[in-house]
Parts: C-alpha cells; sequence; structure tokens
C-alpha cells in the first residue's frame, strides 16, 4: 500500500476566490480539500462594506456547494474607515486587506501614503477592536527592491500600532523574515511558490506566465529564509497560498495578469516539499495550528487523507492553468474526511 499522510484541518490564510464564472469554477479547488480561507477583497469593485461582504460570502457559500469550508471575510483598507464603521462591520470580518494604491492585481482604490498620523484613527480602532491588518507590502520602486523597502514601513506601523495585529502577507525576502523577529505583533503568510522557485524559474530561460506573480519571486537567498522559517512552522508564520487565478487568456498573453494558481496542488506539494526536507512533523503549524493561534479561529474539522502515488497536474482548470500543469507531482489526495 502505498505511504499515506493525514492532514487535519488545512488552513490557506491567503487567497483569491473571485467571483462570477471564475468564483463558480474555482472555488471547490480550495473548499474541498482546506477547512477555511482568508478571502482576498480586490475584487472589481473591491469589497468595502458590510453588505458587500455579506453578498460575497453568500456568493462563495453558494459556490462551493457542500464542501466543509470556512471563508474568513475580508475588507478592502480604506484610511477613511472610522470606528463607528469598523464596529459595525466587526463580526462580519477576519481582517482588513491593506494595498498600496496600484501596485497589483485590482489595487487602484489602495493606500497611498503611509503616515502614521493619517492612518492613525482607523489603525486605533482597528487595535482596539482586535482586528488584524494584512498588508500587501511593496514599494513602487525597483521590482526586486519593492519588498524590501516596504520593510520599514511595516515596522514603522508595528512600532506605532504595537497592539495591532499586522500580518505581512506572501513574504518573499530574508528582509521581511528578519522583521519578524524585531516585532512582536508582526506576523507573515508564506506562499507554496515562493518556497519553490525564484526569479530563474520565472525568467531565467523562457518566459514562465504561470509563474509570474506580485511579489516576484527573488534571489536564491531569500528562498532560503522563507524555507527555514517555514520547515520549521516558526510560531510566526502560516501558509497562504496567494492561489490568484486569472484565466489563460489573461496570463498567456501580452501584458501577463500577476498570479499564480495553485489551490489544486498546494496540499500534495506541500507535503512533498517538507519529506523531502524531512520535516512533515512541522507542517501541521505551518499548515494549520499557527494560523488557528493567530488569528484566534476553528475551522471545520477535517482530514484530508493524501497517498505517495503519483499524479499528473491537469493542464487546466475550467480555463485556468495550474502550477505545475502536466507535470507529475508525489502525492495525490486520497480522501477528504470531514467532521
Ligand atoms: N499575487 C498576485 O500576483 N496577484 C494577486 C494579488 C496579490 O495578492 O497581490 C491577484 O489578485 O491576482
Ligand atoms: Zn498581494
Ligand atoms: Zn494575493
Amino acid at each position: 500500500m502505498p505511504q499515506q499522510l493525514s492532514i487535519h484541518s488545512p488552513l490557506d490564510m491567503h487567497l483569491h476566490l473571485r467571483d462570477g464564472e471564475m468564483l463558480k469554477n474555482i472555488a471547490k479547488a480550495s473548499a474541498h480539500t482546506f477547512s477555511g480561507a482568508i478571502i482576498m477583497p480586490n475584487l472589481v469593485p473591491p469589497v468595502t462594506n458590510k453588505e458587500e461582504v455579506i453578498a460575497y460570502k453568500s456568493r462563495i457559500m453558494e459556490a462551493i456547494g457542500e464542501e466543509s469550508f470556512e471563508p474568513y471575510m475580508t475588507l478592502f483598507f480604506k484610511p477613511s474607515y472610522d470606528r463607528a464603521f469598523l464596529e459595525s462591520v466587526r463580526d462580519e470580518i477576519t481582517a482588513l486587506k491593506l494595498y498600496p494604491a496600484g501596485i497589483t492585481t485590482n489595487s487602484e482604490g489602495g493606500v497611498s501614503g503611509f503616515d502614521v498620523e493619517e492612518l492613525r484613527p482607523t489603525l486605533t480602532a482597528m487595535s482596539d477592536l482586535g482586528i488584524p491588518l494584512c498588508i500587501h507590502g511593496e514599494t513602487n520602486g525597483f521590482v526586486m527592491d519593492r519588498e524590501a523597502e516596504f520593510v520599514s514601513i511595516y515596522e514603522k506601523l508595528a512600532t506605532a500600532f504595537p497592539e495591532l495585529k499586522i500580518i505581512m502577507e506572501h513574504i518573499t525576502t530574508k528582509e521581511s523574515v528578519e522583521a519578524l523577529e524585531k516585532h512582536p505583533n508582526l506576523y507573515a503568510t508564506i506562499t507554496l511558490h515562493h518556497l519553490l522557485i525564484t526569479l530563474d524559474d520565472v525568467a531565467g530561460g523562457m518566459l514562465q506566465p504561470h509563474l509570474f506573480c506580485k511579489p516576484i519571486a527573488k534571489r536564491p537567498h531569500d528562498r532560503k529564509a522563507l524555507l527555514e522559517v517555514a520547515l520549521k512552522a516558526h510560531p510566526k508564520v502560516m501558509f497562504g497560498s496567494d492561489s490568484a487565478p486569472h484565466p489563460k487568456e489573461a496570463k498567456e498573453a501580452c501584458g501577463c495578469a500577476a498570479g499564480v494558481f495553485t489551490a489544486p496542488i498546494a496540499l500534495q506539494v506541500l507535503a512533498e516539499l517538507f519529506e523531502k526536507h524531512d520535516a512533515l512533523d512541522r507542517l501541521p503549524d505551518f499548515i494549520s495550528g499557527n494560523a488557528m493561534r493567530i488569528y484566534g479561529v476553528t475551522p471545520p474539522s477535517k482530514e484530508v487523507v493524501l497517498e505517495k502515488s503519483p499524479f499528473v497536474v491537469p493542464n487546466d482548470y475550467n480555463g485556468v492553468v495550474p502550477m505545475y500543469a502536466g507535470e507529475e507531482i508525489a502525492y495525490s489526495i486520497k480522501e477528504v474526511n470531514v467532521g
């Protein structure tokens, strides 16, 4: 019998489920194998009020059908949100997501400055209400330096709002890993693809549009720093796939959309990666335990049984090309037990 491995209540703390047809086409790729996920609000237009959060959540619930899966909703951060507004929406959301204006897919309405005094009313209210702040941390500098340049902004905010939980989303650099150690209220999500690839895999040979994402994959020493904290399930890091589906035509295009679609293969490939590094005992914390503790969430109970038998990744899922399309991965999903 092939070797088996059970994963309990996996969580994806950074996920794009989109809307409309795309939502219907891809939601189950996450909802089948994950117990819950932090749902990104960068729809067009972004999710910015209580009615929209509630309506978006119900469209997600419809799209996942019978699957047992908790969508942890977020709002698109605006510096205009006041305490009364945040109090009114508190029970519907798990976090707010801040995007610097124009830095990534559908972020045009994001924040254009990081002046602490301008942000103080909103961030103080969030801090008091215990609402975590997730940030896509990139400046508009040179593409390889954007995240490292943003670290001083992370640190400024972490110092000014010491009780605010700040999650550095999809970190890709050694500098971000180092910042984790300096501020008790800084946390991070790490994607699967940034643990596996560097810029070489994206653009070192023929251009690989399906590996193009924001932040762009960085250097080998950055990947090494990420791997070190992920493989030991450092208590301040969580898995967040940043699975970000775009239609095949939008990726295989002149002007390729940023985002890697990993939802259908994330668990299997994480298992393969942790096994390769003899770290399977740390996988439960990386993929579930740390997130439960950091966010204080209790997801629906689910057991995903993986089997070590090769699986050829489909070329597309309803018109979206996944990472490793057409390639063989070591693990396949044997069964999912709910409850
Ligand atoms: N990561 C990406 O490259 N793209 C994401 C947005 C984001 O998370 O920055 C998307 O929504 O497509
Ligand atoms: Zn982002
Ligand atoms: Zn994202």
